[in-house]
């Protein structure tokens, strides 16, 4: 008997959105299906498939997929490979599209058409939509729709992702092909795959010249903004300077709110505190929910400062430029600046950064900048930082208004950099295939204004997700640990305080034997634990591990104050070190298991960062004490 297996797929029509990197296929799958996936000014922001649902005006609904963009349908990098998959039915768990939409960028048609070619010769039905229209006609490119349509022979609409009703036109087409599914003729010359590229060429610019835009429509603009940003020596400097002004932002804007949300927690603690019995429950609330999962909400301002800054410089079309402009600093250290784009997301949070690398068609550089990943700063390890610069970096303002504070988060920022490059150098010298020199090809898109719009959208989004993880895995681990840390109560009789007999009093005893060389006393090893989980968990551990050790009324005390009084300089120090390194986050390695199919890339990851956390708290403890004036000590 033969088995096969027998395929079941979702009922509906399936269009899928293909074209070019950076074409506007997300914005445009956003608008027709209402959903809210990353749309950014660079190629390669999608590196996943993603469905959709368009709901047409009768009743009747389609299935949409959102896939990454492709310049063949030969591919280079596993993005493209999806794509091609998808069009040839390889995809698992999914059918051929019925209907292909080729998104062509109206400033770009010679190239976007050579993939249209492709994509028919597949035997796809396919239609066109014409996006960026705004940007062509603002350049003086007028491309009459209707006649590449008798051209080409399949229905050509125009759409401006952008715009709201931008997409109207191609709405009513799809609501026409839903109607009408046999509306859509394959073309007679699909025939083989081998079409040399050359005649494709020929195709092109023939096509190109009956519509009249054969010439070239330089990008002024663009061109003007390049000669001073990827100019050689202004070019990097603004570069450090923007970044530069970020930290400081983060720390001067971020002040006033900050204070707020720690004033309005205080007063909430005071009142529950008033108002509930003494109990179980009332320390749950205070010492679990408010000091722990409570203090973590106070950093909310600096986490959107930061994004307001990423999403600004990403859809500027700035980060490509960027990528050129270390390309060769990178490329000393054996990094290509394909890594860049990355690298960079990393600092949202490297999981993204992990799956972005799926751009980077060489294996080992996107091995290395999977590795690399963790080293940068994510967002997650700002509570963390602000919190420690917060209670042992006096809040002075330097000369020319510079907050020290700002600078000290600005340096520990270069040092995960700095050592992701040494990182990278060290495998760059060790590996046989480290010295290979690949050049960079990269496309520089357009500049672009942000919508204040989208960028308020892609804010509030980041506040849920911030919002949910501390509703979520924060909360949960805090109370695991007020659990752990409350019970079993102590005998009776018992002297010391009543944490001190609690399991994790117990358990952090003995993990603070392995890390009182690097200045840890017995409540940072016990927030180390559940800070696996994320690494903010760390401060809300420590919250509730204070609120939980200290007298009545240090319930409701901000962490702060508290823990400047109980640490010395030197331990606050090397805590700083240790998170720049730390393999504190389980849901990153979990992703580089996925992203490798193996253990071993996140194993080595664990151990390397391991290794570094801990010399570098090593030392941070020892060299603080000389360096400090002996009444700071
Ligand atoms: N002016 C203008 N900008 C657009 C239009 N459509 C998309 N954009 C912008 O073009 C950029 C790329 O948009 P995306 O939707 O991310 O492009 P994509 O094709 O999904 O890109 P990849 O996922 O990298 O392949 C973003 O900056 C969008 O804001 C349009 O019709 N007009
Ligand atoms: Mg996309």
């Amino acid at each position: 008997m033969i088995e096969s297996p027998v395929q079941m797929f979702p009922p509906g029509m399936l269009f899928a959105l293909v074209g070019n990197p950076n074409c506007g296929k997300t914005a445009l799958f956003n608008r027709l299906t209402g959903s809210r996936q990353k749309v950014a000014n660079y190629s390669g922001v999608t590196v996943e498939r993603k469905e959709g649902r368009f709901g047409a005006a009768n009743g009747r609904f389609a299935r949409v997929l959102d896939l990454p963009g492709t310049y063949s349908l030969y591919p280079r990098s596993q993005d493209e490979r999806i794509t091609c998959d998808v069009l040839s039915g390889f995809a698992r768990g999914e059918k051929r599209p019925d209907v292909v939409i080729c998104v062509i960028d109206a400033t770009n048609l010679r190239r976007s058409l050579r993939l249209f070619f492709s994509v028919q010769r597949k035997g796809l039905p396919c239609v066109i939509a014409l996006n960026m229209m705004d940007e062509a006609k603002a350049r003086g490119i007028g491309i009459d729709a209707r006649k590449l349509s008798e051209l080409l022979g399949v229905p050509v609409v125009c759409t401006v992702a952008v715009k709201s009703g931008g997409d109207r036109e191609l709405r009513e087409l799809i609501e026409a092909l839903l109607h009408n599914k046999q509306a859509l003729e394959l073309p007679k010359d699909i025939s083989n795959d081998a079409i040399p590229a050359e005649q494709d060429h020929k195709r092109v610019q023939r096509i190109l010249t009956q519509l009249g835009i054969d010439h070239l429509v330089p990008d002024v603009r663009s061109a003007r903004i390049d000669a001073i940003v990827m100019h050689p020596v202004i070019g990097p400097l603004l570069l450090v300077t923007i970044l530069f002004l970020i930290f400081q932002a983060m720390f001067e804007w971020a002040s006033i709110p900050m204070d707020m949300i720690e004033e309005a927690a205080g007063w909430v603690g005071e009142t529950v505190e008033a108002w509930l019995p003494d109990g179980w429950i009332k320390s749950l609330i205070i010492d679990g929910i408010i000091a722990g999962a409570g203090g973590v909400l106070v950093f909310l301002p600096q986490i959107l400062i930061l994004f307001f800054f990423i999403l600004v410089l990403e859809e500027s079309g700035y980060l490509p430029r960027a990528a050129y402009l270390l390309d060769r600093i990178m490329g000393s250290v054996g990094l290509s600046g394909r890594s860049f784009i990355p690298l960079l997301s990393s600092f949202a949070c490297a999981i993204p950064g992990i799956t972005a690398a799926r751009t980077i068609s060489n294996p080992r550089d996107r091995i290395v900048t999977i590795l690399l990943a963790p080293l940068m700063t994510c967002s997650a390890r700002l509570p963390v930082y602000t919190l420690l610069i917060s209670a042992f970096i006096p809040s002075h303002t330097l000369d020319y208004g510079l907050s020290l504070q700002g600078l000290v988060m600005f340096g520990l920022y270069m040092a995960g950099i700095l050592s992701a490059m040494t990182v990278a150098w060290v495998l760059k010298v060790t590996t046989r295939t480290g010295r290979q020199v690949r050049p960079l090809l990269m496309e520089l898109p357009t500049y672009r204004i942000p919508s204040p719009l989208s960028v308020c959208i892609g804010l509030w989004q980041r506040a849920k997700i911030f919002l949910r993880r501390v509703g979520g895995v924060i909360m949960t681990m805090t109370i695991g640990l007020w659990a752990l840390l409350s019970f079993p109560s102590p005998p009776v009789g018992a002297t010391g305080a009543d944490i001190e007999y609690s399991l994790a009093g117990i358990l952090g005893r003995w993990l603070s034997v392995l890390l009182e060389p690097i200045g840890f006393n017995w409540q940072i090893s016990i927030a180390l634990i559940p800070g696996l989980a994320a690494r903010e968990v760390a401060v809300s551990s420590l919250g509730t591990v204070y609120a939980l050790s200290g007298s009545e009324d240090a319930a409701a005390e901000a962490l702060i104050p508290l823990i400047t009084q109980q640490w010395s300089t030197a331990t606050g120090m090397a805590m700083l070190a240790w998170y720049i390194f730390a393999p504190q986050c389980l849901p990153t390695f979990a992703a580089m298991k996925r992203e490798t199919n193996g253990w071993k890339v996140p194993v080595i990851a664990i151990t390397y960062m391991l290794i570094l956390a801990y010399l570098a708290a090593w030392i941070a403890y020892r060299v603080t004490p000389m360096m400090l004036p002996t009444h700071l000590m």
